[in-house]
């Protein structure tokens, strides 16, 4: 057998360690074997994808040097990649799908695991140029693109900067682009818009798209197979990840540390991060300071609930896209009387469509009234802070607009106080949503005014019995 890819090899490494740092050199050239040499080919087994795609991206001058050197100007370089650990086979941290099929079938193609043995040889790309990157199946939903998703009020801010950052995903000050706001608002297909609109303008880039739930079970999986390494170098060659309801990793402290190194790797290397989550940074509980700190380097935007107008023009636009003509007056019972959010508002019109086809009615005002109201009933009541606000006021016997007013006179301070205390306990809204609702406050006013409250809770008694009857009231 030829032995000579050793020597070649060896001299390589004694031009290369002259020329990197000592630690430079034993992580990323003594771990290297190298393989055989054929027709002026060279191929070199490294021990992951990532470790790969390190030493080109920092390497690849300095090895297309060296290598030249010694075997002269068509010297050629192949990797091949070999995980040691055969538990790796069964490792599927996602769909990594071979480079040159037909992007436009991503779904029918024959998936690879990227951690496999069975995974082909990577060549240099100064040899076969293009091969470098490999293209993952980004977990996208193609309905929910920004042309679908309508702007309001109430979502004009995160839309915006969600916008910024398709166009120059890792290159604006919104990273990592938080999105949080209730249930059913939005935040799912507006960070995937975000993940549409970047692999649209910038298709060189991998973007991903996860669930908090599949990036635990992942690595879950990970742990027991023994491959966390591998888990952590997928993520970690991704240009924009989005990750969807963080809030679920609350109290998973070893996942939280896996991705507090994932988040670090990405932000350094400029990479684009969008986290949804149903609180506020600050607010969310059981999860590392650390990790909350970085949450709040770029920006925190939040979804609220739609107002009317913008209620219109959503059910508009769904009727228009299921080619339904509805008449005005059954779109406004609809958004007068739909008013959480927006998948109720999509229910709605699901449950009127279903019901005017099986039963062969005309979908007109009168099967709205008859379909929406059965609907309202049986949807829980919610308390809303609407709600907290008439009932604090009814108790200390004032107007509901006073709570709005610039004021700060005792007895109105107060009320609101309580309002935006109760509004924290009894409902899902942000601190910040709270905050404009009662008296259009910012965040810090609510806690302050939370704090408050618990501290004449504690120290006065006649105010505690004020609080227990306004209670008694709200659940009534
Ligand atoms: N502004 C909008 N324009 C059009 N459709 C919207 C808008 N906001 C939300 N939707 C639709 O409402 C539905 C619920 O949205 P989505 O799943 O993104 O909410 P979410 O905030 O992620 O909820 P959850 O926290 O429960 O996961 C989706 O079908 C989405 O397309």
């Amino acid at each position: 057998m030829n032995n000579n890819h050793f020597q070649i090899w060896e001299n390589c490494l004694s031009v290369i360690k002259d020329n990197v740092s000592p630690i430079s050199y034993s992580t990323w050239f003594q771990p290297i074997v190298p393989l055989k040499l054929e027709n002026e080919i060279l191929t070199l087994q490294v021990p992951s994808h990532f470790f790969y795609e390190y030493l080109e991206e920092k390497y690849i001058d300095l090895l297309r040097k060296t290598l030249r050197k010694e075997l002269g100007a068509s010297a050629k370089l192949e990797y091949n990649v070999v995980m040691e650990n055969n538990h790796m086979k069964d490792v599927k941290p996602l769909s990594v799908v071979v480079p040159g099929n037909n992007p436009a079938n991503t779904k029918n193609r024959p998936v690879k695991n990227p951690f496999s043995q069975e995974e082909p040889s990577i060549k240099n790309p100064f040899v076969i140029p293009g091969i470098k990157k490999l293209q993952i199946d980004s977990q996208l939903n193609p309905d929910y693109t920004f042309a679908n998703f309508i702007e309001g009020d109430c979502n004009r801010l995160a839309r915006s900067a969600g916008w910024a950052v398709s166009e120059n995903p890792g290159g604006t000050a919104f990273n990592p682009l938080v999105l949080y706001g209730d249930s059913g608002l939005g935040k799912t297909h507006l960070a995937q818009s975000i993940g549409l609109k970047a692999k649209e303008l910038h298709p060189e880039k991998t973007v991903l798209y996860v669930s908090s739930q599949k990036f635990q079970t992942q690595f879950t999986e990970a742990i027991r197979n023994n491959n966390k390494n591998d888990f952590l170098h997928f993520y970690q060659m991704i240009d924009i990840l989005i990750i969807d309801d963080i809030q679920e990793l609350a109290g998973k402290e070893k996942t939280q540390n896996t991705f507090f190194h994932i988040f670090n790797h990405l932000h350094q290397s400029g990479k684009q991060l969008i986290l949804t989550s149903d609180k506020a940074p600050i607010e969310l509980k059981g999860m590392e300071n650390r990790l909350l700190s970085r949450f709040k380097w770029g920006l925190s935007a939040d979804l609220q609930n739609p107002d009317y107008e913008t209620r219109v023009r959503i059910l508009q636009q769904k009727a228009y896209k299921d080619g339904i003509i509805l008449e005005n007056d059954v779109i406004e019972y609809i958004a007068t009387h739909v008013i959480n959010n927006v998948r109720e508002l999509e229910g709605a019109l699901i449950s009127l469509l279903a019901q005017s086809t099986l039963n062969k009615k005309e979908l007109n005002l009168e099967l709205a009234v008859e379909i929406i109201d059965k609907l309202v009933k049986n949807t829980k009541r919610e308390i809303s802070i609407d709600y907290i606000q008439k009932i604090v006021c009814d108790h200390f016997n004032m107007p509901v607009d006073l709570l709005q007013a610039k004021t700060r006179k005792r007895e109105i301070v107060q009320a609101r106080q309580i309002a935006m205390y109760f509004s924290k306990s009894m409902t899902k809204a942000s601190l910040s949503t709270i905050g404009s609702q009662i008296g259009k406050k910012d965040h810090a006013t609510v806690l302050h005014a939370c704090k408050t409250v618990n501290n004449l809770i504690d120290t006065d008694r006649a105010f505690k019995t004020q609080i227990d009857e306004i209670n008694k009231k709200l659940k009534m």
